[in-house]
């Protein structure tokens, strides 16, 4: 049983820290990512307003961050297909998803720490991901509490979905409390994140010693939980211990559908469908995890093969915009995550900026389903996807 140091963030991060005197440095700084549009300018507005040791945090990805370039230029290497005269009419965006009937299928993946992008932290994000009808997967990991995030939630609209993000902890009381509370706040599904037996190593806050939240925040979750002493939080451990056989316990311990996020291989897929998940989330967490992990989206025609419809199949990791939405559900995906866009906006413009990101994707897949004459999110297929420049992959 291992306790990962990282998670606990100790050490005191400051702007003078993250002085950006590398080559390797400054062309993290440069911002030549692939987003393009509204969604570049609230990245380059965010980087602008954040404190730099927070960016990094946002921005970065685990050892040399090969896995984070690869989720977004595995996208770029693709392209679609459209059908036309097909007569399908513009396009209907929603789908069903546990939890969740009828929701946009971009959904806000779990972040942490919200309230160094914006003070109004996970409430205001909430409010965004519940007015464009997208569920949003609260972290465990968040500066707000489960109960205050669903709540600000459902004060936009009464039936918007939360689902809880969890790391299985090693006591088991623990995580049992920690369940309940999602269950009392109202959260419709849990969401384990099975990519983590420890903490990914991130150069970027070893570099700025970014180890430690700053005063008046804390990971509110991990508040007044078994075996602590009254008011304290307790960090979140990550342990390689933890089995299938934890997954089942959690599902005994639920009436919530439970999936499970960070799926690459597709035998995994097959056992998770076996064990009774209600849902794969193919992830490399953003390239936070596993450095030499593939692409998400490598890994995700596989997966969607392995598990045959029985389950909804999500991708995230390098989705930045509808095109990549709709490439993502050609190739499988009932629905995708978006994790770092919505902190983009969320830091440049708080609860607005939030909003304006998940709009913007709404709108663009809406168009380029219609383009691709589709009615619908199911109705993409594989054929249509193809490799730029030579074969199709598949
Ligand atoms: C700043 C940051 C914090 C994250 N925190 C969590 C977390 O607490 N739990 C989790 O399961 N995944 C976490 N992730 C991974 C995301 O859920 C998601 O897999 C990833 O961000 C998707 O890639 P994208 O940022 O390219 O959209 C985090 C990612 C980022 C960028
Ligand atoms: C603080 C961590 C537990 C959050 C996380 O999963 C991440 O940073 O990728």
């Amino acid at each position: 049983m291992t306790r990962s140091p990282a998670p606990r963030l100790r050490g005191a991060p400051t702007r003078q820290a993250a002085q950006r005197a590398t080559p390797q440095a400054a062309q993290e700084a440069s911002g030549t990512g692939p987003a393009t549009g509204l969604l570049a300018r609230l990245r380059d507005q965010a980087r602008a307003r954040l404190d730099p040791v927070h960016w990094d945090f946002f921005e970065g990805g685990a050892d040399g961050e090969r896995a984070v370039a690869e989720n977004e230029a595995a996208f770029r290497r693709l392209a679609l297909l459209p059908r036309v005269l097909r007569g399908s009419g513009p396009a209907r965006t929603t789908v069903d998803l546990p939890g969740a009937p009828d929701t946009l299928p971009v959904v806000v993946a779990p972040t942490a720490f919200h309230k160094l992008a914006h003070p109004a932290g996970e409430a205001a994000t909430a409010r965004a991901a519940a007015a464009a009808g997208a569920v949003l997967t609260t972290s465990m990991a968040s500066t707000t509490a489960v109960g205050e995030v669903a709540a600000a939630a459902r004060a936009v609209r009464p039936e918007a979905a939360v689902w809880f993000q969890l790391y299985l902890q090693p006591e088991p009381a623990v995580t049992r409390e920690l369940v309940r509370r999602a269950e009392a706040a109202g959260c419709t599904a849990l969401v384990v994140t099975v990519d983590s037996p420890v903490f990914g190593r991130r150069a970027r806050d070893d570099r700025n010693r970014f180890h430690d939240l700053p005063p008046g925040y804390a990971a509110e979750n991990m508040r007044d939980l078994p075996g602590g002493p009254p008011g304290s939080t307790r960090p979140i451990a990550m342990s390689p211990a933890l089995s299938w056989a934890d997954l089942a316990a959690l599902r005994a311990a639920t009436r919530l559908p439970v999936l499970v996020k960070g799926v690459l291989h597709p035998e995994d897929a097959r056992i998770a469908v076996a064990e009774g998940v209600a849902g794969v989330v193919v992830s490399n967490h953003g390239g936070r995890q596993l450095d030499a992990a593939p692409a998400a989206l490598e890994a995700l025609p596989a997966v969607a093969d392995a598990v045959a419809g029985r389950v909804p199949v999500l991708l995230d990791g390098g989705v930045r915009s509808g095109a990549d939405v709709v490439t993502a559900l050609a190739l499988g995906a009932t629905a995708v995550g978006v994790g770092r866009p919505v902190l983009w906006g969320l830091a440049a413009d708080g609860e607005r900026g939030a909003a304006r990101v998940l709009a913007e994707l709404r709108e663009q897949t809406a168009h380029v389903l219609t383009l691709c004459g589709s009615a619908d999110c199911a109705g993409v297929t594989r054929d249509q996807v193809v490799r730029r420049g030579g074969q199709a992959p598949w």
